[in-house]
């Protein structure tokens, strides 16, 4: 079936739709021009983000924030009714500006690299939340959190830590962590993604429309 919504003389849009499929096509004209828009189902997407996918994705956001050459780690703190409340990323601490401290890690000098100054990612998304608290909050994490950021961790009362690569894991520092996980509740799970790459295109909200244009105002027609 076809539909067709005359506008003024050089404005109309077109609507096509199969009664069996739900699928409808569209075209506009605007301004003599005409736009075909993309073939669209009236079901909803399939390929949207899971709510795992979509907080680990925002970790790895974050983690483009930081300075570090090596390793950018980035944390997203989500509340049991899937709000966000804090992300962080690993960096200097507020004051210590980052193009005078080091970055290097492995200087003969323990002073001259990196870790005795970086504030690490859990830390920073603890540090930063935006509400009273993270009790029974899940943390979101680029790599398995080290001994003093698992207790920091415990201290807020994060029930939870998604993690998605565990390669220190061989560290006394995680062995600990892992301990102290362990003793106080807080459970630990890795994240596999159902895709290995995400893309995001931000010109896509310029190219075809995939939805119907909204209804016309009537009023203005003849
Ligand atoms: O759980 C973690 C572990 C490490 N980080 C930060 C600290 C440093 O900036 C880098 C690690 O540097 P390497 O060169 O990979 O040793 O990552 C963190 O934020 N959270």
């Amino acid at each position: 079936m076809e539909y067709q919504i005359n506008g003024n003389e050089s404005d109309t849009a077109i609507c096509s739709v199969n009664e069996t499929t739900r699928e409808y096509h569209d075209s506009i004209t605007v301004n003599n021009t005409s736009i075909e828009t993309k073939k669209c189902s009236n079901e909803k997407r399939k390929d949207f983000l899971s709510w795992d996918d979509f907080f680990m994705a925002t970790a790895f956001l974050v983690a483009k924030r930081s300075k570090d050459p090596v390793t950018q780690v980035g944390a997203c703190i989500v509340t049991p009714d899937k709000k966000i409340v804090g992300t962080g990323y690993n960096g200097m601490p507020i004051g210590c500006n980052d193009d005078d401290f080091p970055w290097c890690k492995n200087n003969p000098s323990k002073l001259d690299n990196k870790y005795f100054y970086v504030c690490h990612a859990e830390m920073n998304a603890v540090l930063n939340k935006n509400s009273m608290d993270v009790r029974n909050c899940t943390m979101y994490v680029a790599l398995f959190p080290c001994n003093e950021c698992a207790k920091i961790i415990i201290q807020a009362g994060i029930k939870e830590i998604v993690y998605m690569s565990d390669k220190y894991s061989f560290k006394p520092e995680m062995v600990a962590a892992k301990r102290m996980f362990k003793a106080s509740g807080v459970s630990t799970r890795q994240h596999i993604p159902s895709k290995q790459h995400l893309v995001l295109d931000f010109s896509e909200i310029n190219s075809n429309m995939t939805q119907m244009p909204s209804t016309p105002d009537k009023s203005n027609y003849n």
